[in-house]
């Protein structure tokens, strides 16, 4: 169900009235906003706002013709919309609220109007380039053991209790948020755990919440495109260490930017790091088979805990994670057996196929950033006895910096790469393919890589096709069974090539590459 059909049944929205221009005529009770004019219901405030491509005035003809009951915009705004009365006097009867900025002020409007329902729940924002979801998933999961009844925001979808809806985006804008956040409220929803990205703090999709606890996973290179150098993203980031949006936080300081955040941090900061360093709070001591400590640098606490799921990295997740649930007010205890509960987190590290006598493993990850490619390939190597065998490509229409580094991260770490299409957008495939291959290539002649072959895999489809048969072929010729990982997609259920999108699903796509290899391999007469 779209977002929109949900929350505009809620009842929330009731609470801002606006004294009509005509005297006449009673006070405009606006019962919800919006900020897309194909998603008016009556009753909306429409938020005319200046974009990227366009002017939301330039569709407020549309919204008005659905329903909306005022309109807030610039002063730009305001020009087209006098110029729409002109040609639709009905235009001029509805108010029209004005602020220079209006996305600067649409949070505290969309909280106004749905009755602050953040205040009424207890709301965790986990903000860094990589791994949010999967924490965002770990407190949820954590939270529902504790039988507590919790809402969930994210890439991978939005759950109200049971309820799952797909979501849009990592974060939605300010005005599906607050209403979201009234039907969980409705709903009686004791905690709400999200995802915030550079882009929601930039573009002030969450304002009007202030977070419980604030957390930060770490930062590297993503989003060029959209924030104008490093430090440009680690602003946005960080401005969600302010008061102004957090009570309380958690930082892992594992990057330097992690520590810099600590320390500019202007509301009460936990840190924590996975190996002993200066001045934290807290550290890992890590034992067998993602089993791990998290102990108080200057107390006597000792959380006792389990990664469920593979990687370093997840160690880092789950111990944030945990840290959360402490600033929240559990006790140690708590938090071990909440936490022990395997969570259930779709497309990362996902395994579809778990290898043995009968074929290769086969996994399927979100991996999309250089770190993210090589944590995710290190995380691959000690389990893994044959080669390992990545597949991956790189979002078109997105920081196209990030390519070549993708491809030299994948080049570093896995023994085949095969290229292949992500998103590839609007954009020509073949060319953020060779985006890729260049930067896998370059670093395999440069000698710091361990990648032997590179191939440029094609399509999606053949591309995995091509990687599992090659684990398929080459099984017993060498030390052991080999694992194929496909990145980038996770859990996506369809892929956009030239604008359009297509059904997709990496996991399906393994499954059958795997059938077909394997029915090849074992049908009479192959090698013949
Ligand atoms: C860069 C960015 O975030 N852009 C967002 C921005 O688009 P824009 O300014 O280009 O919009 P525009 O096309 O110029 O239109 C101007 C206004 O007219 C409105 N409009 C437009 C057409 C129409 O028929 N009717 C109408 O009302 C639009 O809703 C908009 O408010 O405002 C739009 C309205 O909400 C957003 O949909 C859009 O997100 C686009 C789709 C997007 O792809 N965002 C991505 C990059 C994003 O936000 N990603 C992060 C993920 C990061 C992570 O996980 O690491 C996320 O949080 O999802
Ligand atoms: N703490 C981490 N450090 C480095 N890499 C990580 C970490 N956690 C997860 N990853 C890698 O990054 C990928 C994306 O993880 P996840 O979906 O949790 O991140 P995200 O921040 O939500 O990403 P997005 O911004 O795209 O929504 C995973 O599939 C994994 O390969
Ligand atoms: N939240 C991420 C998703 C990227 C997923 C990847 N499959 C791609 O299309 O680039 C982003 O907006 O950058
Ligand atoms: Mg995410």
């Amino acid at each position: 169900m779209p977002l929109r059909d949900l929350t505009s049944r809620t009842r929330a929205g009731d609470r801002l009235r606006i004294d009509a221009p005509d005297p006449a005529s009673g006070d405009v009770v606006v019962t919800g906003v919006s900020l897309d004019s194909r998603s008016v219901v009556p009753g909306d405030l429409y938020a005319a706002l200046p974009g990227f491509h366009a002017h939301g005035a330039d569709f407020a003809a549309d919204a008005l013709a659905a329903g909306a009951v005022a309109v807030l915009t610039d002063p730009a705004g305001r020009t087209r919309l006098r110029a729409l009365d002109e040609r639709a006097p009905s235009a001029s009867v509805v108010p029209v609220l004005l602020a220079d900025h209006p996305r600067e002020v649409l949070g505290e409007v969309a909280a106004t109007v749905y009755g602050h329902p953040s205040e009424a729940l207890t709301v965790l924002g986990v903000t860094g380039t990589n791994g949010k979801t999967t924490t965002a998933y770990l407190i949820e999961s954590a939270l529902r053991a504790r039988g507590q009844r919790t809402g969930l925001i994210g890439t991978v979808e939005t759950r109200i209790g049971d309820e799952r809806l797909d979501s849009e985006r990592t974060t939605p804008e300010a005005t599906d948020l607050h209403a979201l956040l009234g039907v969980m409220r409705e709903r009686g929803i004791d905690a709400c755990v999200m995802e915030v990205s550079s882009h929601a703090l930039a573009l002030h999709r969450v304002d009007g919440v202030v977070y419980d606890v604030a957390l930060f996973t770490n930062l590297s290179q993503d989003h060029l495109d959209f924030h104008a150098t490093m430090e440009d993203y680690f602003a946005a980031k960080a401005s969600l260490f302010t008061p102004a949006r957090s009570r309380a936080a958690v930082v892992c300081v594992d990057d330097a930017w992690g520590a810099r955040l600590a320390r500019e941090s202007s509301v009460p900061t936990v840190t924590f790091a996975s190996a002993p360093a200066r001045g934290v709070d807290w550290v890992v001591d890590e034992g067998e088979g993602g089993a791990f400590d998290l102990r108080e640098v200057a107390g006597a606490r000792v959380v006792s805990l389990v990664s469920h799921l593979p990687g370093h990295f997840n160690i880092a997740n789950t111990a944030l994670a945990a840290l959360a649930l402490l600033t929240l007010g559990l006790d140690v205890t708590q938090v071990e057996e909440a936490l022990a509960v395997p969570p259930d987190v779709p497309g990362r590290m996902e395994v579809v196929a778990p290898g043995g006598p009968e074929g290769p493993r086969c996994i399927v990850d979100f991996a999309h950033t250089p770190d993210a490619v090589d944590a995710a390939l290190r995380a691959l190597r000690p389990s893994t006895r044959g080669r390992l065998i990545a597949v991956l490509g790189a979002g078109g229409d997105r920081d196209r910096s990030k390519r070549p580094a993708m491809g030299a991260a994948a080049a570093r770490q896995a023994d085949i790469v095969v290229v292949t299409d992500d998103n590839p957008r609007s954009e020509e495939p073949a060319d953020i393919r060779a985006a890729v291959v260049a930067g896998a290539r370059e670093t395999v002649a440069s000698g710091d890589a361990r990648a032997t072959e590179i191939i440029d895999g094609g399509s999606r489809s053949s591309a995995i096709a091509e990687a599992v048969a090659i684990a398929v072929l080459g099984a017993g010729s060498g030390d052991g069974v080999d694992t194929v990982v496909v990145l980038g997609k996770g859990h996506e259920k369809g892929q956009e090539i030239h604008g359009v999108k297509h059904p997709f699903d990496d996991r399906e796509a393994v499954r059958a590459a795997l059938g077909a290899a394997l029915g090849a391999a074992t049908s009479p007469g192959v090698g013949s």
